[in-house]
């Protein structure tokens, strides 16, 4: 199987703002893929350099084994990009987007209605095909941008943080048709800043902080490397008021017990769960937010 996405030693900054700082990154094709960081981290600059919106300051991408600079043209036809503000006109209903867009993709009338009609019912917009986008959900906004990518099908999408703002329900209903696509050999490659996101949905993570990647692999591998299992220490309230990882072994519990013992009341309560996806978040960010802290004190 080859490389969906080869990025080595990126670096691209903003006037004297360096946002990412020698990024490395192998992506094989298939599968979803999330890049996972916080607000600010430098995910949608990614995404926009991957695309070819974005020219880097350094380093080498390769996009569908295209180089993103010398060979623009094919890595274009390669890939589909949604935003979060893509261009759909509200005044007109969602099919007749989708077949106007289908027309300026070089689809004969019958073909773009054809292909309209396809993507309305695979993205479960049956209801509002014939409605104006104005009055649209997020949710179906969302679908409907979706579905408007992907006109003309291509190997690599590329969606930018494709659920924020949106309920639980529509969140859920659009990862449904995220995996799809994935299930049809499209290499999903998303961002997000939803722990719970990365985890559900994605086969491998990738976690950016402060414009590197500091860590990545399957939901699984990661949670592994902070520990195999977590004792919880409970208050009276029976919140958590403290955690500790072990590697799940018998000593490695019972030490990490015996000193909870020396330090907690008696009667406190104790519970053991694996690793969640907020507990590799924290142990990958912590010290560099510790480090930054520090300098945002000094200057
Ligand atoms: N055109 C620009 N000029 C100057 N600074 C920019 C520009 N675009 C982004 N930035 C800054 O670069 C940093 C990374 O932005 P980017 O949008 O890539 O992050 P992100 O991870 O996608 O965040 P978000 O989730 O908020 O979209 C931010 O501090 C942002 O303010």
């Amino acid at each position: 199987m080859g490389l969906a996405i080869e990025v080595k030693g990126l670096y691209k900054r903003y006037g004297s703002h360096e946002v990412l700082k020698g990024m490395d990154l192998s992506v094989a094709e298939g599968g979803v893929f999330a890049l996972l960081g916080p607000n600010g981290a430098g995910k949608t600059t990614f995404i926009h350099i991957l695309a070819g919106l974005l020219r880097a300051d350094r380093g080498i991408v390769r996009v569908a084994g295209y180089d993103v600079t010398m060979e623009k043209l094919r890595v274009k036809m390669s890939i589909s990009l949604t935003g979060q503000f893509a261009a759909v006109d509200d005044m007109l209903t969602g099919t007749e987007n989708l077949r106007m867009l289908g027309r300026l993709n070089g689809l004969s009338a019958a073909q773009a209605a054809a292909r309209a009609t396809e993507l309305i019912s695979q993205f479960d917009l049956e209801a509002a095909g014939g409605k104006r986008v104005g009055t649209y959900s997020g949710g179906m906004r969302r679908r409907l941008d979706l579905a408007s990518s992907l006109i003309v099908p291509r190997p690599i999408v590329f969606l930018d943080e494709p659920t924020t703002g949106l309920d639980t329900r529509s969140r859920r209903s659009l990862w449904d048709s995220i995996q799809a696509l994935a299930s049809q050999g499209i290499t999903v490659i998303l961002t997000t800043q939803y722990l719970e996101e990365a985890d559900q949905l994605a086969d491998r993570i990738a976690v950016i902080h402060e414009g590197r990647i500091v860590a990545s692999g399957t939901p699984a591998e990661l949670k592994a490397r902070i520990g195999e299992e977590v004792i919880e220490l409970l208050n009276e309230e029976g919140e958590v008021s403290h955690t500790l990882t072990t590697d799940g072994t018998i000593t490695s519990i019972q030490d990490q017990l015996l000193m909870l013992a020396q330090q907690a009341p008696p009667n406190a309560r104790v519970r053991l769960r694996s690793p969640s996806m907020d507990d590799v978040f924290l142990a990958l960010t912590e010290s560099a937010d510790s480090n930054s802290n520090k300098e945002a004190k000094r200057a």
